[in-house]
């Protein structure tokens, strides 16, 4: 039988072990998907069939400079949106949809421009790409440009692409039952990975097999969740940071006998962060990895926690949802954003898609100003 992947509580991906990880033959570490599957994988790109290699263990990650291309760009967008492109908002204030541009085909100047009409947009999906018929290393040259590779500590990864995050499942039905048997929803609102020091800015999610039905990405914009707080809570949370922590992610990998490629960590991030492009400020917290707000009590802490992640996941007004049509590439910007994975289908039908990951600046706040028409009392 093929075997199914299981899903973290981030929507992360986690392998499905046999046998028991930290074995001493690097060959038997390897475990690849398709040798499981056989040779007669129906997967339409084996070569992104995940593999998880036990051997491997990376160093802490350094910091490094981020340069940010989204400030550079011509906000004409005459070499992103060329003649013939059609781009139609998929809501008033959250997503795009573009047609007729070739993102493998775009200049400095159009990947430029990308970056600011993804920060602006906070979601765009670019429909007929060829990105997954690229040489992997194409594609990630690409996104290389927006950014230094994140290599996820605990994902599958195309043989030899670590920077590659995978998202594969291919028998649902019985996995989705699991998930529901302790919890009401699939839904699990995160950005990506921002237990790092840089988390990350504009990303790439690009689908190589998907449902006929189903399996769509929620996105949530977090500059919309913060201008909707009142002047004075707004204020209150100017200064504050919370906690954004990887330690339950290894923890739940390992435990399900999956890959912990890097040790843990642990990061203080500023509550509200600015954008670098726009300037505009978002709600930077996600039920993924936000894990407490630095100094208040636990009660405290948890209530307010609570507050602001039940407001961002009810925000079905300020929300995208993108449908992945085969030949799909959704851009959207990690750092005012939250997203989820909508496990809704239980054809068994696989669902296959590869995230490319540019880490972006260190979060960091503005002060509060007070908008127009805004007052504090
Ligand atoms: O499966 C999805 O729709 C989203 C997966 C995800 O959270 C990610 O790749 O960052
Ligand atoms: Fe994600």
């Amino acid at each position: 039988m093929a075997p199914s992947i299981a899903q973290t509580s981030t929507t992360e991906v986690v392998v499905p072990v046999k046998a028991a990880p930290g074995t001493t033959e690097t060959k038997a570490r390897v475990r690849r998907i398709i040798d499981e599957e056989g040779e007669n994988t129906t997967a339409s790109y084996p070569n992104y069939l995940p593999v998880y290699d036990y051997g491997e263990k990376y160093p802490p990650l350094e910091p490094f400079t981020h340069v940010e291309h989204g400030k550079d760009a011509d906000p004409s967008f005459k070499d992103l949106l060329i003649e013939g492109s059609k781009i139609q908002k998929l809501t008033p204030t959250t997503g795009s949809e573009v047609t007729g541009v070739q993102l493998s085909k775009l200049t400095a100047a159009g990947k430029d421009q990308l970056a600011l009409l993804v920060a602006q947009r906070k979601v765009v999906a670019f429909r007929d790409q060829d990105f997954a018929d690229l040489p992997i290393q194409e594609a990630l040259d690409f996104g290389g440009y927006f950014g230094r590779h994140h290599i996820h500590p605990t994902s599958g990864a195309p043989e030899g692409y670590p920077e590659i995050h995978l998202v594969h499942r291919n028998n649902n039905a019985w996995e989705l039952d699991e998930y529901l048997a302790t919890k009401n929803s699939s839904v699990a609102w995160h950005s990506d990975v921002t237990y790092e020091q840089q988390p990350p800015g504009t990303t790439f999610l690009y689908v190589l097999d998907s449902p006929e039905v189903g399996g769509d990405t929620a996105f949530v914009n977090q500059v919309e969740a913060y201008n909707r707080l009142s002047p004075a809570l707004k204020e209150r949370l100017h200064g504050l940071k919370a906690v954004h922590s990887g330690f339950e992610q290894a923890e739940f990998s390992l435990k399900r006998g999956g890959v912990d490629r890097r040790e843990p960590v642990k990061n203080e991030h500023p509550l509200i962060r600015t954008h670098p492009v726009t300037g505009e400020k978002a709600l930077f917290v996600n039920g993924g990895f936000t894990r407490s707000i630095v100094g208040l009590k636990k009660e405290e802490s948890d209530a307010l926690l609570g507050f602001l992640l039940a407001h961002v996941g009810r925000g079905i007004d300020y929300q995208a949802r993108i449908r992945w049509a085969p030949k799909t590439v959704v851009v959207w910007d990690n750092r005012v954003t939250a997203h989820s994975a909508i496990v809704d289908w239980t054809t068994g039908e696989r669902r296959h898609l590869a995230r490319i990951t540019p880490q972006a600046e260190r979060p960091y706040e503005t002060p509060y100003i007070p908008q127009e028409g805004e007052s504090k009392a």
